[in-house]
């Protein structure tokens, strides 16, 4: 059940005038910032009900969503503080934002806020001060991490040579309820999530309160593994930020991935929640875990996901990668070098995030598809979302490929949420609400269901299954009546016989795709460009009247003849060049098959000869006669095998009267 079943949910899909300055700053040097800037992007709004906010007070108020933290708990970090600067920062305008308290042996003390660093005191930090402060927290790890007991609060010590600590960072931990908001969906969906971002940003605040959330909203069985006792707070009763979730101790950070396996073997958790996956063990647990059919909700160390497959000890999180030699022909096919990155496996997490500041995120739905389109040098689809504290709102924005940028003039505002496309993921909170505008002539018809093709000629069932395989089902139906189709799929044979398709086409301002074959290659290809995945390359015709005609052209490259190909032409231009117009005498060639007997016949046409095809049935072969043809210009094909065999030019010293003899070449050397 949700526990924001107020929750409404606005789609609105629209050109975004702003993009988040700190989203601009993260992507920078990034090829995403210029499709974001450029593209129009959709817009997802999804507003939580009132009841969460709570009234905001001057400890917790400035921070996004609703602190559940007791004033308690800050007044409890202040204290380790001596009371001169504990009064000073008290005053600070910013104390509810509070993050950090840095104190060094001999330099002045540092707190740390959302808007920069603050000094506390002119007065150095001495001896004293650090010893007053480690007597109020609990005893340092080996991790040399501590906590104040039934609290969230984490201080970190520096030590020197001797092992006395000559530094420390306190910072505040506070539970906040709301800070999950950003990604609920896919909290709810159950799928494993990787939380990822640079120290600081509130992962650890982000997946305490997921644990909250899954263990008392959704009801799950949620054990955490707190290695540093971050999540749960110190002490052995955890903090009530993490709600009924059950959380276990790590005695030593060596351990983390034992008690990660244990928490599975003994304790039957539906889900496990993990700060700071950091070792290949760990990364290893984490995958035994996910193979074991249990929700994973873990955070690492790193900026995005890159960062993760270029880390050997966490590439495993993401499946691990390879390097693959693929044959000649598979390495055609793809249109890559022989030598490539694969992922080698399933990635141990369904989906991740990208956190970039504590309200801004970027969304990979898919792990695997963001891994394979990185190892393949492509961007990969992702969502950026916003939560608006004030406005109490979700913003998601999904930029549009690059390659799918500059040629869709002609449809407007092909507004898909691409990313969620490309994922084939079928978003529980908002189905079937695909917005699709087509502007044409002018007017703009909007609507918010699939696309509805009308095909013609084509297997209606075919459409379908194509899309259902590229996971595109939910936003492309079939049609039967044209009048309330968003565009017209027909093969190129059809729309010669029938014209009227046109007619009908225009009337209704409906676009054309036409497709040569009705091969699976081409409905892929078809199915991307109604969507708007796919640009519509230098072939389409630009609006005729209306009617906008979209030729799908075939992917596969050009073939290169075949051995048997190129010997069966290359006999052919011998025998011209040295039999048939040297000598004027007819050349019976070889038994060929008739497609070969085809390309020859248009080769021996290039050289305005005539042929006739002899031999049997079972064993066709052409006679090369030495007649000139009157007209025939050579063929395209033609032109192409001909360079294939390198034909030697004709030089047009004369000719005899009837046409039915040739111009002479020069004799060719040996
Ligand atoms: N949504 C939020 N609202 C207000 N404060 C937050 C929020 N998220 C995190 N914070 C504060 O920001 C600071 C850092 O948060 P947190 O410890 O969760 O970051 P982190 O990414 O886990 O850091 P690290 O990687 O260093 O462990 C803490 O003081 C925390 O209280």
């Amino acid at each position: 059940m949700r526990a924001l079943n107020s929750h409404v949910l606005l789609i609105d899909l629209h050109y975004h005038p702003h993009v988040p300055t700190s989203t601009l700053a993260y992507f920078r040097n990034s090829h995403f910032i210029s499709s974001l800037r450029r593209s129009p992007r959709s817009r997802i709004r999804c507003s939580a009900s009132p009841e969460i906010r709570r009234p905001s007070d001057r400890f917790y108020g400035s921070t996004p969503s609703t602190s559940t933290s007791r004033p308690e708990d800050l007044n409890l970090f202040l204290e380790l503080l001596p009371l001169k600067m504990r009064r000073k920062l008290y005053c600070h305008r910013e104390i509810g934002g509070l993050i950090e308290v840095v104190m060094d042996l001999g330099r002045k003390p540092l707190a740390r806020f959302p808007s920069g660093d603050w000094v506390i005191s002119e007065q150095p930090i001495v001896h004293e001060d650090l010893r007053h402060a480690i007597s109020k927290v609990g005893e340092f790890a080996d991790d040399n991490r501590s906590g104040i007991d039934r609290s969230l609060h984490r201080i970190s010590a520096i030590r020197n040579r001797k092992m006395q600590i000559i530094g420390l960072t306190c910072r505040v931990g506070r539970a906040v309820g709301g800070s999950a908001e950003i990604i609920r969906d896919l909290v709810e969906d159950g799928g494993s999530i990787l939380v990822i971002g640079p120290p600081g940003v509130g992962k650890t605040t982000l997946i305490r309160e997921i644990a909250r959330m899954l263990a008392d909203e959704f009801r799950k069985r949620v054990v955490i593994v707190d290695t540093s006792n971050e999540i749960g707070g110190d002490g052995d009763v955890p903090h009530a930020g993490i709600g009924t979730a059950r959380r276990m101790q790590v005695p030593n950070v060596n351990m983390q991935h034992n008690v990660m396996i244990e928490a599975v073997e003994n304790h039957m958790p539906e889900t496990i929640i993990i700060d700071e996956i950091g070792t290949e063990l760990e990364a290893l647990a984490a995958s035994t875990i996910a193979q074991r059919g249990v929700q994973l909700v873990g955070t690492a160390h790193g900026m995005t996901i890159e960062n993760i497959i270029k880390n050997p000890y966490l590439q495993n999180l993401v499946g691990g990668i390879e390097s693959v030699t693929l044959g000649d022909e598979e390495a055609r096919k793809r249109k890559v070098q022989k030598t490539i990155l694969e992922r080698k496996g399933p990635p141990t997490f369904t989906c991740a995030v990208e956190m970039i500041s504590k309200t801004e995120c970027r969304v990979h739905h898919r792990l695997d598809a963001t891994v394979d389109a990185i190892l393949a040098g492509k961007p990969p689809l992702f969502e950026v979302r916003q939560w608006d504290d004030s406005a109490n709102d979700l913003a998601k924005y999904a930029p549009v490929p690059e390659e799918n940028l500059g040629e869709t003039s002609d449809l407007t505002n092909n507004n898909i949420m691409s990313s969620d496309i490309e994922s084939g993921k079928d978003d529980k909170d908002h189905p079937r609400t695909w917005s699709t505008k087509w502007s044409t002539g002018g007017s703009v018809i909007e609507r918010s269901s699939p696309m509805q093709v009308y095909t013609n000629k084509i297997l209606e069932a075919d459409l379908l299954q194509v899309a259902k395989v590229m996971g595109l089902e939910e936003v492309i139906d079939v049609t039967d009546d044209i009048g309330t189709a968003d565009a017209i799929l027909a093969s190129s044979s059809e729309i010669r016989q029938n014209p009227w398709i046109r007619g009908v086409a225009k009337f209704h301002h409906i676009p054309v795709f036409v497709i040569k074959s009705n091969t699976m290659a081409q409905l892929v290809k078809a199915v991307r460009m109604i969507l708007g995945l796919e640009s519509f390359g230098p072939k389409t015709s630009k609006p005729l009247n209306d009617c906008l005609d979209i030729e799908i052209e075939d992917d596969e490259p050009k073939r290169k003849p075949s051995l048997e190909e190129i010997d069966a032409l290359e006999e052919v231009r011998l025998a011209i060049e040295y039999i048939v117009i040297p000598g004027g005498e007819a050349v019976e060639l070889l038994p060929r098959r008739s497609e070969i007997i085809a390309l020859q016949l248009e080769l021996v046409e290039s050289y305005q000869l005539a042929a006739e095809k002899s031999g049997t049935e079972q064993n066709p072969r052409l006679q090369i006669l030495p007649l000139r043809l009157n007209t025939k210009k050579p063929s395209k094909t033609t032109s192409v095998a001909r360079k294939k065999t390198s034909p030697t030019s004709v030089s047009s010293t004369g000719g005899s009267g009837n046409g039915t003899s040739v111009t002479r070449l020069p004799i060719l050397p040996e």
